[in-house]
Parts: structure tokens; C-alpha cells; sequence
């Protein structure tokens, strides 16, 4: 395992290819990408273009054909399983469009998973749900619980390990637009109090207006990026956005 220096979270020359039958794709093509400490990046691009493939592949769920991901300097190839699941549990929290909470347990015990082995899990899940916002519902079931809520549930369990990346793949695709924008201030604010690093997938403008950073993905690679103006609209961003598909077409 190779130590590395710099930003919480690196990609170099980063190449994935699959295999669809006798077909191959290639959702990653070179991508290089450096994210800083408490920094909220929104990714952009049309249906296919790898930004899951790419949030994946940060959190080290996707093995590459070629370059590298190093994570607080810490170079994921290499890595056992077993060291690999250690690290992303302490080092990277993952929410999903689907929330991807278990039916069957309370929202405390879904907050808890990640912590089981730890002798504090309790306080912990206690802490981060009061600080969520929802504490009240510890004893709710998901089905017993709004997409909101339940958002707030699957975020909680991405923080129980006070992780210092989290990932989100499309986490506003779920709710109402007003829920949705609830989240995305939350998630700015865990950015802004408390210098975590966020990586968001969006297809919508809405949402990544949040960013401190908007990068435009396009056929597996980077093809630019923006910032969003402070106090800026989503038309703004959705006309940046459309601007750089233009320019890079
Ligand atoms: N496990 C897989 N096996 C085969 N092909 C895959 C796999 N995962 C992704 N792909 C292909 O890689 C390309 C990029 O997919 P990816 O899901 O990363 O795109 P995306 O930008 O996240 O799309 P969407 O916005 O629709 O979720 C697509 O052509 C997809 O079909």
C-alpha cells in the first residue's frame, strides 16, 4: 500500500472498462480529478456517461483496468477485501437515490449497521440522528417514515463513522422538489460546519447549484467545470451546464 500526500480524495488517469456481451464500454476513460478538504462537488452528464461508474470507483466498490484513486493519501489499489471494507467504513460514507435502508429495522438500528462493533454505537447513532434532525423517529420502521426522513436515516448511517468523504449518488431523485431542497442545505451545511468532503451525482440543476464546484461529465471523461454563482439560480446553473456541452461537443 503506497502513501500519498495532498487532497482527501485523488483520481488519476482512471480507465473502466465492461464487458456488455461481446460488446466492451468504456465508462471511465482517462478520468483525473482532484477533490479538496471540505469541498461539496457536484457531478453532471447525460444518462451513461460514468458518473456512477466514477463515484464507485472513489469509494473503491469498482476495481480499475488502469490508474489510481487514493483516498486521505491512501492508494486503493493494492488493498485487501478485508482492508478495503475497513477503510471505507472509516473513511467514506455512500448514500443511494434508494435509501437502501433494511425494512425490517428501526431507524436507529439502520443509523447503527456501520458501528456495530463498536462498544458506543448507541451514543453515536444518537448524536448524529439529534443532529439530522431526527432523533423522534429512532424507533420508526422506513415504511413508517417520509422519503425525507428516510434520506435523513440512510445520511445518518453514512456519518455514524464520522467519515471525512461522503458519496451520493442522485440522493435527491426520490423526493419533492422542496425535500429535496431541504437536503441539498444540509448537505452544504455538513460541508461548511463541519469541513466534510461531499461528491454528489445530479442530473439536476437544482441540486448541484448547491456545489462549491460543478464538473461536466461526457462519455467517461471530464469535459469542464464551473462554479456556481453565490446566491445563484438553477437556471443559472442549468445555462453553465448546457453551455459546456455545447462548447464540448
Ligand atoms: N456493471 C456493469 N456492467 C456492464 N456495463 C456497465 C456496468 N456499470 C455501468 N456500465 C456501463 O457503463 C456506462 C456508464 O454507466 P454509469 O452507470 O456509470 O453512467 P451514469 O452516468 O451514472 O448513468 P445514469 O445517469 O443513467 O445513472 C454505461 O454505458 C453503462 O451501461
Amino acid at each position: 500500500m503506497t502513501k500519498e500526500s495532498g487532497n482527501p480524495l485523488r483520481v488519476e488517469c482512471v480507465v473502466k472498462t465492461f464487458s456488455q456481451g461481446a460488446k466492451k464500454v468504456t465508462a471511465l476513460d482517462g478520468v483525473s480529478l482532484e477533490v479538496n478538504k471540505g469541498e461539496f462537488l457536484a457531478i453532471m452528464g447525460a444518462s451513461g456517461s460514468g458518473k456512477s461508474t466514477l463515484l464507485h470507483v472513489m469509494a473503491g466498490l469498482t476495481d480499475v483496468d488502469a490508474g489510481s484513486v487514493s483516498v486521505e493519501g491512501q492508494n486503493l489499489a493494492g488493498m485487501s477485501d478485508s482492508a478495503l471494507t475497513r477503510f471505507r467504513r472509516a473513511k467514506i460514507g455512500m448514500v443511494f437515490q434508494a435509501f437502501n435502508l433494511l425494512p425490517s429495522l428501526s431507524a436507529e438500528q439502520n443509523v447503527q449497521l456501520p458501528a456495530l462493533e463498536l462498544p458506543d454505537a448507541a451514543a453515536r447513532a444518537e448524536r448524529v440522528m439529534q443532529r439530522l434532525g431526527i432523533l423522534d423517529r429512532r424507533m420508526h420502521r422506513p415504511d413508517a417514515m417520509s422519503g425525507g426522513e428516510q434520506q435523513r436515516v440512510a445520511i445518518a448511517r453514512a456519518l455514524i463513522m464520522n467519515p471525512a468523504i461522503l458519496l451520493a449518488d442522485e440522493p435527491t431523485g426520490s423526493l419533492d422538489s422542496r425535500t429535496g431542497q431541504e437536503l441539498c442545505r444540509l448537505l452544504q451545511t455538513l460541508c461548511c460546519e463541519e469541513g466534510r468532503t461531499i461528491i454528489l451525482v445530479t442530473h439536476e440543476p437544482r441540486v448541484a447549484m448547491w456545489a462549491d464546484r460543478v464538473l461536466v461529465f461526457k462519455d467517461g471523461k471530464t469535459l469542464s467545470q464551473f462554479t456556481p454563482k453565490s446566491g445563484g439560480s438553477a437556471e443559472d446553473v442549468a445555462l453553465a451546464y448546457e453551455h459546456a456541452l455545447e462548447v464540448g461537443a
